[in-house]
C-alpha cells in the first residue's frame, strides 16, 4: 500500500513517530493509502528548514520566484488527468468537477499570483517640501498554511502560492482524510528544482501537527482555511503570540430569489449552489429564501430538478453528487436531518443515506435533501451542516429577506436574484457577507477580496489582499533636509 511521507527540505521524510493513518477512499469506504502521522518533531523539522531557506529565497527577484510558481502551475496542468483523478478518489467527489474546477484552479492559484506578485507596488507619501514615506513590504519569514478537505489542492494551492510569491517560505498541512495531491505537488516542487525548504508539508493531525505550526515562536502567520470552531481554537492559541492570522471558516449562505428573477436561471443556480460538491463548500446557499408569491411555484420546480440530480460513483461522468467525505461526517449532516424533523421541518425529498451497487457499495453516499417549513432561528437553520442539505424558507418583503439572510452567526456569501437593479444594490450593501453575488453564484475573480465577516472569518485572501497578508508594511521616512 501507498505510504505517504513528508516533504521537508526537499527530501522525502517519513513520520518521527514512525506511525501513519489510514487514507480512506470515500466512493468504497475502504482504506487504499496511508499517511504519516506527523508530530511535533516533524513541525520542529520542517520549520527549522523554511527559516534556512528564507534568506535567499526572500532575496531573489520577484521574476526569480514568478519563474518557479509558473513552473509548477505549467506542471499541474500537465498532470491534469491524473492529478484530478487523485482528487476524485481522495474525496468523493465527481471526477468531472476535479477535471474542471479543482485542479485547473490549482494551476491557476500559481499563475495568478506568479503574475500578481510581478504587479505588486507600494505605496509613497511625500510629506511636503519635508520628507518623502515609502513603505517597504518585507515578507514575513517562516509561514503556517493549514488547509481543509472539501477543495484539498485548490484550497491548499490558494494559501501556499501567494505566501511563497510573496517572499515568504511556507510549512504547509492539508488535511489528514485527503493528503494525496498535496503530495503530489511536493513531487512536482522537487521536479521543477524548488530550492529545499522553500516549501514543506507535514501530514497529520491537526492536534498532533497544526497546533504545532500555529504555536512555533518562528511561524510568524497562520492561514487557515476550515471549521468555524478549529478557527476560535487557532486564533486563541495564536493570540498569545500576536500572529498574523487569515481565517476563512463556516458559512451558512441565503440563496434570495425575488419574484422578479430569471425564472429558469434562478432555479436552476439554486440547486447548484445547494448542491455542487455534495454541499461541502462553505460559500453552498443552504438557506433558500424565496419570496411568498413564487414560493410554491418555486418549491416544486426546485424539488424535481433535485430529484433528477444523479447520486452516483465519482468515476462516473453522468454523476452529479459522489460521496461525503467520510462516515461520521454523513452521520453529522444525517443527524441534522433528524433535528430538523424535531424542529417540525418537512422532508420534500431525500433525507436518507444512500447504499449503491457494486464498487461503491460501502461509500459515504446520501440523498440530496430540501427541507421547508423550519423557523429561520432554529438549528437547522443557524448551524453549518457542510453537506447535500438545503432548507426553504418564504419571505414577504425585501425587508424580511434581509432580516432572515443576516439571522445567523455566519457571514460569508449570499446569492441574490433579481432583475430590479436598484433592489439589488441595496441588498446587497445591507447583507453581512464577505461575498454577494447577484444573478449567479461562486463566479470567481481571483483580483477579488475573498472571505467572511461574524463567524465566517477574519481577513481576506484573494489579489493584493493575500499578497498584503504574507508582507509586513515598513514605512521608510527620508528628510529632504
Ligand atoms: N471550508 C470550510 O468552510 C470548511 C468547513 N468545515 C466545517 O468544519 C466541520 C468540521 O470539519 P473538520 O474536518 O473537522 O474540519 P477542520 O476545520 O477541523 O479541519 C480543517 C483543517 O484544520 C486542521 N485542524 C483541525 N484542528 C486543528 C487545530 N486545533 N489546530 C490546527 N489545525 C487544525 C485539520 O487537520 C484540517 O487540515 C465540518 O463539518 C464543516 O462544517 C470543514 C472543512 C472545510
Ligand atoms: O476561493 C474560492 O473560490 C473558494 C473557496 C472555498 C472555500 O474556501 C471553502 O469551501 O472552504
Amino acid at each position: 500500500m501507498q505510504r505517504l511521507m513528508h516533504y521537508i527540505h526537499g527530501q522525502w521524510c517519513p513520520p518521527a513517530s514512525g506511525e501513519f493513518l489510514p487514507v480512506v477512499e470515500p466512493a468504497t469506504g475502504e482504506v487504499y493509502a496511508e499517511v504519516g502521522a506527523g508530530s511535533s518533531a516533524d513541525v520542529e523539522a520542517a520549520v527549522q528548514a523554511a527559516q534556512a531557506a528564507f534568506p535567499a529565497w526572500a532575496s531573489m527577484s520577484v521574476r526569480q520566484r514568478a519563474h518557479y510558481l509558473l513552473r509548477i502551475a505549467e506542471g499541474i496542468e500537465a498532470r491534469l488527468a491524473l492529478w484530478a483523478e487523485a482528487e476524485s478518489r481522495d474525496t468523493g467527489k465527481p471526477l468531472s468537477l476535479a477535471q474542471q474546477v479543482d485542479i485547473p484552479r490549482a494551476a491557476l492559484n500559481f499563475e495568478f499570483f506568479a503574475t500578481a506578485i510581478m504587479q505588486m507596488a507600494s505605496e509613497s507619501y511625500q510629506t511636503g517640501t519635508q520628507a518623502i514615506n515609502y513603505v517597504l513590504r518585507q515578507p514575513l519569514g517562516v509561514v503556517a498554511c493549514i488547509s481543509p478537505w472539501n477543495l484539498p489542492l485548490y484550497l491548499f494551492t490558494w494559501k501556499i502560492a501567494p505566501a511563497l510569491a510573496a517572499g515568504n517560505c511556507v510549512v504547509a498541512k492539508p488535511s489528514e482524510l485527503t493528503p494525496m495531491t498535496a503530495t503530489l505537488l511536493a513531487g512536482l516542487c522537487q521536479e521543477v528544482g524548488l530550492p529545499p525548504g522553500v516549501l514543506n508539508i507535514v501530514h497529520g493531525t491537526g492536534s498532533d501537527v497544526g497546533e504545532p505550526m500555529v504555536v512555533h515562536p518562528q511561524v510568524k502567520a497562520v492561514s487557515f482555511t476550515g471549521g468555524t470552531r478549529t478557527g476560535s481554537r487557532i486564533a486563541a492559541l495564536a493570540a498569545p503570540q500576536f500572529k498574523k492570522l487569515s481565517l476563512e471558516l463556516g458559512g451558512k449562505n441565503p440563496t434570495i430569489v425575488f419574484a422578479d428573477a430569471n425564472y429558469e436561471q434562478a432555479l436552476e443556480m439554486s440547486v447548484r449552489a445547494a448542491f455542487r460538491n455534495q454541499g461541502e463548500i462553505c460559500l453552498c446557499g443552504s438557506r433558500l429564501l424565496v419570496e411568498a408569491s413564487l414560493y410554491e411555484r418555486f418549491k416544486t420546480d426546485f424539488v424535481k430538478k433535485v430529484q433528477g440530480l444523479r447520486v452516483g460513483d465519482p468515476l462516473d461522468p453522468a454523476t452529479d453528487l459522489g460521496a461525503l467525505i467520510s462516515d461520521a461526517h454523513r452521520q453529522k449532516v444525517l443527524s441534522y436531518v433528524a433535528l430538523a424533523k424535531e424542529e417540525g421541518g418537512r422532508i420534500l425529498t431525500g433525507g436518507k443515506a444512500l447504499e449503491l451497487p457494486g464498487r461503491c457499495a460501502h461509500g459515504y453516499f446520501m440523498e440530496p435533501t430540501v427541507i421547508e417549513g423550519l423557523d429561520a432561528h432554529c438549528r437547522t437553520n443557524q448551524e453549518e451542516i457542510f453537506g447535500p442539505v438545503v432548507t426553504l424558507i418564504p419571505f414577504n418583503t425585501e425587508e424580511e429577506a434581509i432580516y432572515i439572510a443576516n439571522a445567523t452567526p455566519y457571514g460569508l456569501s449570499a446569492s441574490v436574484w433579481t432583475q430590479n437593479l436598484a433592489r439589488a444594490h441595496r441588498v446587497a450593501a445591507a447583507i453581512e457577507a464577505g461575498i454577494v453575488w447577484v444573478n449567479t453564484w461562486m463566479l470567481r475573480d481571483l483580483r477579488t477580496p475573498f472571505g467572511g465577516v461574524k463567524a465566517s472569518g477574519v481577513g481576506r485572501e484573494g489579489g493584493f489582499e493575500a499578497l498584503r497578508f504574507f508582507t509586513e508594511p515598513k514605512n521608510v521616512c527620508i528628510s529632504y533636509e
